[in-house]
């Protein structure tokens, strides 16, 4: 089965329709403020209306509130948590009723414990790459685990991958980790929260020929 995969972070119409017309089979619309590509629920909904229903409208949140959920959940199919204990996970997942998707943000194999405890939670996990102490965002830094800890390991879930992907290094990712989904944000941007559409369309050719 070929990868899907998810364009994270966008804010215009011309790289929504781009990650569209190149096949992505899921887009990502960030709602942490301190992102350079947060937008707002107006924003949001705007986009979502240019979109066919077979692409799927994922949610980025950091540890929401119910407020910014409520506002925003009518726009997305999924929502996307980081930073969430998986109590707040099964609760959000019960409250809204979308699909779930957990992030396990990975350093090291022991960062990987972390999967079975949000397993009973959410839909499906995203191992993320654990972003620098200190450093003001989550995700969406490009920075890239080591791919071999996920070598033999049993996925107690669907599961995705993320972290530093771009068009040069995605093909050795799904090579190496098998991953069914795969999501980028930074590597198809020339500054941070400037998504391109060259990079875009050439970031799905790239998964499209695998
Ligand atoms: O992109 C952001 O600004 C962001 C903010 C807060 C949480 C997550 C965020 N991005 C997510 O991080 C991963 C990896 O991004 P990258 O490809 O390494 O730049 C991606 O899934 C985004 O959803």
């Amino acid at each position: 089965m070929p990868a899907t995969a998810k364009i994270c972070g966008l804010s215009t119409a011309p790289t929504l329709d781009a990650a569209i017309a190149g096949g992505a089979s899921h887009i990502g619309l960030n709602f942490f403020a301190p992102s350079p590509r947060y937008v707002a629920p107006d924003q949001a909904r705007a986009l979502a209306e240019r979109m066919p229903g077979h692409v799927r409208r994922v949610g980025v949140f950091v540890d929401p509130d119910d407020e910014l959920l409520a506002a925003t959940a009518g726009t997305l199919d999924a929502i996307q948590l980081h930073k969430t204990a998986p109590d707040r996970i099964a609760a959000i997942r019960a409250r809204f009723g979308r699909e779930t998707w957990a992030v396990v943000a990975v350093k090291t194999r022991a960062d990987l414990d972390n999967a079975a405890r949000v397993a009973g939670a959410a839909d499906l996990i995203l191992y993320d790459a654990k972003t620098p102490d200190g450093a003001k965002l989550p995700g969406g830094m490009g920075v890239r685990f080591d791919w071999s800890l996920l070598d033999g390991f049993r996925h107690p879930l669907r599961w995705a991958l993320s972290g530093g992907l771009d068009a040069g290094n995605v093909g050795e990712a799904i090579r190496r980790t098998g991953a069914p989904l795969i999501d980028v944000s930074s590597g198809v941007e020339t500054a941070p929260g400037v998504k391109d559409v060259d990079k875009i369309a050439a970031f799905l050719q790239r998964v499209a020929s695998l």
